[in-house]
C-alpha cells in the first residue's frame, strides 16, 4: 500500500551528522541488531570510514510502526561534499521529502543552502532538524533564525535532536511519517521505474537501484531499459540494506529496490535511465536530474612506464563502480603513456588516485588539475582543451574562454577581510554580502573555476581557521585574457608542467613557479636550469646547483648502518622519481603549481 510508504533523503552540510542520524534511525527501526551496529553504517567504503565522509549515497529500507500501523521508510543517506552534489541531486529526484540536518552548534553552512535548493527544485517536503543539541554550544533558536533568514524555510515546528545520544529520534520518525507525502503512482499503469544509482557487484554483476513510479517490477519479468533500448530478464529483486539485502519477488508502486539483470557492465543500467515492461511500455521516461559532469581533469601516469596496461585495467574496474569518472589515453613527451582523467572535483580526484594506488598497487604521477577551456580557432572551430599542453600556437586561435562558477561562502565576520582578499586574488567578483547575524556573513562571488581547482580549499581554511564553508555551482563560460606558461628543465620543455594562467599574473606566476621548483628538484650531478616561458620568451629562471658527491659523504665516517640506511633511502627515493631527459624529478614536482600563490 503506497499510503504506508515514505521515501526520503537526509541532506546536510558536511559533518553536521547525516550518517550518525541515519545510524540512529536504522537502530530505532530495529533493522540491525545491537551486535551488528557499527558507527557510520551507511559509509561502506574504506576511504569513507577512514576520512569520515560519505562519498556514495546509500539506501536502506526500514519498517517503523506508528500507532500500531507499520510504515515502510526508504532512507537515502547523501554525501555533503560539493564534489558529490550530483549524488544528492539524484537521491532527491527519487525522494518525496528531505530531512534537512543542521548542526545546532554551528548553523547554516554553504552546503546546507546548496542542498536545500536542490530539494526545492524537486518540490520536496523539507523537515528542518537541528542536530547535536547535546552540545553545550548548541543554540537552536539562533540557528532557526538563520535558516529562516537564508532559506526562508518555516522553522516554527523544527525538531531538535541529538543523533549521538538519541534525543528526539522517535519524534523525528513520527513527524516524518506525518509530514512527508506518500507516493502517488498508478498501480495499474505499465511499469515505470527510475534508476537512481547503479554499481557493480562481483557476484551479481551490475545492479540497478530503482524507485518504481508506476506499476511494479516482478521477478522473471522481461523489462526494457529505455535509454539503451535493450531488453533483459529480471533475475532477482532485493530491498536495500547496508548489511544484508533482503530478497523479494516484486517491487511495488512507490517502493525502492535493487534490480538484478545479470549484466556485466554498469553502463547498461545508467543512472537516470527508466526501466519499463518490454511488452507494455510506458509512454514517457521519468524526467531526469542533473547529469554527471566532470569539472576537473588531470593526467595520471604510471611511474614505471610498463604499467600503462595495468593502469588501464584498474581504471576500467573502478569505472564499473564509479561511473562518474571519464578517461582517455594521452601521451606526454615527459611522462610517457597515461590517461587524462575527468573528476567531479579535487576531493574526488584525491580519492580516485588513492584508490588506484591502494587497491591496484600502482605508483602514479598526477599532473596539476585543470578545467575544460573552450578555444576558438582562427578557422572558426571551437576546441575543448583539458590539457594545457594541447593549446594551439597563439597565431592559430582567436580567444580562450574559461568556466565560471557562483561561489557561496559563509564565514564568521572576523575572517571577512581575509576572505575578501583571497577572493580578489583569485579573480573573484563579489555579487552579494549578507549579514545573517552580527557574527556571520554570507558572500557570493563569480569566480573562474580554475582558481578553485587549484588549492582554494586549503587557502580558505587557513585564512578562516577552518570556520568558513564553501560551495559552488557552474554558471557558464567567459572569455579570458589567458596565456600558456611552459616550464623548461635543463633546457627541455616539460609538457606535463604547462599551465594556463591570466596574462596579468603570468610574470609573477612564472617567477614563483621556478622558485618553488628549485626547492623540489633534487641536486643532480650537474647544474640544472629551471625556466618559465611564454611561447619562446623566457620570463624567469633559477638554477639548481650540482651535487657531485655521494650523500654518504655527510656521514663523516663511523656508523656504517647509518650509511647503509642513507643509501637505501636514496635508492627508495629514486624509485619514486621520474626521469625527464637527464634529470630526475620527484612526484611532487608535478603538483608544484598547486603550492604557489
Ligand atoms: N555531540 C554530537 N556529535 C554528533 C552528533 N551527531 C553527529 N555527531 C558527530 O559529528 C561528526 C560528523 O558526523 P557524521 O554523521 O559523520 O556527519 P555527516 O554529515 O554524515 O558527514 P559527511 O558524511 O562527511 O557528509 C561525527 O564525529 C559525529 O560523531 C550529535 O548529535 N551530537
Amino acid at each position: 500500500m503506497q499510503k504506508h510508504i515514505r521515501n526520503f533523503s537526509i541532506i546536510a552540510h558536511i559533518d553536521h551528522g547525516k550518517s550518525t542520524l541515519a545510524d540512529r534511525l536504522i537502530q530505532e527501526c530495529g533493522a540491525v541488531s545491537e551486535r551488528e551496529m557499527t558507527t557510520q553504517m551507511m559509509d561502506t567504503m574504506d576511504i569513507e570510514k577512514e576520512r569520515g565522509i560519505t562519498i556514495k549515497a546509500q539506501s536502506v529500507r526500514l519498517t517503523y510502526v506508528k500507532e500500531g500501523q507499520p510504515y515502510i521508510l526508504n532512507l537515502i543517506d547523501t554525501p555533503g561534499h560539493v564534489d558529490f552534489s550530483y549524488e544528492v541531486s539524484r537521491s532527491l529526484a527519487s525522494s518525496d521529502g528531505a530531512l534537512l540536518v543542521v548542526d545546532a552548534s554551528q548553523g547554516v553552512e554553504a552546503q546546507t543552502i546548496a542542498n536545500v535548493y536542490i530539494a526545492l527544485e524537486n518540490n520536496l517536503e523539507i523537515i528542518p532538524v537541528l542536530n547535536k543539541i547535546d552540545l553545550p554550544a548548541a543554540d537552536p533558536e539562533r540557528v532557526k533564525d538563520e535558516i529562516e533568514h537564508t532559506i526562508g524555510l518555516d522553522c516554527s515546528e523544527a525538531l531538535s535532536v541529538s543523533a549521538k545520544s538519541g534525543i528526539g529520534i522517535r519524534e523525528l520518525l513520527d513527524t516524518l511519517v506525518d509530514k512527508i507525502p506518500a507516493p502517488t503512482g498508478d498501480e495499474d499503469a505499465p511499469t515505470k521505474a527510475l534508476i537512481y544509482d547503479s554499481w557493480f557487484d562481483n557476484y551479481l554483476g551490475a545492479l540497478a537501484l530503482v524507485r518504481v513510479y508506476d506499476g511494479s517490477i516482478k521477478k522473471g519479468q522481461e523489462v526494457y531499459v529505455m535509454g539503451t533500448g535493450k531488453k533483459h530478464e529480471v533475475l532477482n529483486l532485493m530491498y536495500p540494506h547496508p548489511l544484508a539485502m533482503q530478497k523479494t519477488t516484486e517491487i511495488k508502486t512507490g517502493e525502492v529496490g535493487i534490480v538484478v539483470l545479470g549484466l556485466k557492465n554498469v553502463g547498461d543500467v545508467r543512472v537516470g535511465d527508466t526501466i519499463t515492461d518490454n511488452r507494455n511500455k510506458t509512454a514517457e521516461a521519468v524526467g531526469g536530474f542533473k547529469e554527471v559532469k566532470q569539472f576537473v581533469f588531470a593526467g595520471l601516469y604510471p611511474i614505471e612506464t610498463d604499467k600503462f596496461e595495468e593502469l588501464r585495467d584498474a581504471l576500467d574496474k573502478l569505472k564499473l563502480n564509479d561511473s562518474s569518472i571519464s578517461y582517455e589515453p594521452e601521451t606526454s613527451a615527459a611522462l610517457g603513456f597515461g590517461f587524462r582523467v575527468g573528476f567531479l572535483g579535487l576531493l574526488h580526484m584525491e580519492v580516485i588516485k588513492e584508490r588506484l594506488e591502494r587497491e591496484f598497487d600502482l605508483d602514479l604521477i598526477a599532473t596539476a588539475p585543470t578545467v575544460t577551456y573552450k578555444v576558438k580557432t582562427t578557422k572558426g572551430a571551437v576546441l575543448d582543451i583539458q590539457n594545457p599542453s594541447q593549446l594551439p600556437p597563439v597565431n592559430e586561435f582567436e580567444e580562450i574562454s574559461e568556466p565560471y562558477v557562483k561561489a557561496t561562502v559563509l564565514t564568521p565576520t572576523e575572517f571577512l577581510g581575509n576572505i575578501i582578499i583571497l577572493m580578489n586574488n583569485k579573480r573573484g567578483i563579489q555579487k552579494k554580502m549578507d549579514y545573517l547575524s552580527p557574527e556571520r556573513v554570507l558572500l557570493e562571488y563569480e569566480i573562474p573555476l580554475n582558481e578553485i581547482v587549484m588549492d582554494f580549499y586549503d587557502k580558505l581554511k587557513s585564512v578562516s581557521k577552518g570556520y568558513a564553508s564553501f560551495d559552488y555551482e557552474p554558471i557558464g563560460y567567459q572569455v579570458g585574457d589567458l596565456v600558456k606558461l611552459d616550464l623548461l628543465v635543463a633546457g627541455e620543455p616539460v609538457d606535463a608542467l604547462s599551465i594556463i594562467v591570466p596574462r596579468v599574473s603570468a610574470q609573477s606566476r612564472g617567477r614563483d613557479f621556478v622558485k618553488a621548483m628549485k626547492e623540489i628538484v633534487p641536486r643532480q650531478l650537474f647544474e640544472v636550469a629551471i625556466q618559465a616561458s611564454i611561447g619562446t620568451k623566457v620570463i624567469a629562471r633559477e638554477t639548481v646547483k650540482s651535487m657531485g658527491k655521494n650523500v654518504t659523504a655527510k656521514c663523516y665516517g663511523g656508523d656504517i648502518t647509518r650509511k647503509r640506511k642513507l643509501l637505501e633511502k636514496q635508492k627508495e627515493g629514486k624509485k619514486r622519481m621520474k626521469s625527464i631527459g637527464k634529470v630526475q624529478l620527484p612526484q611532487e614536482a608535478f603538483l608544484t603549481i598547486l603550492k604557489i600563490d
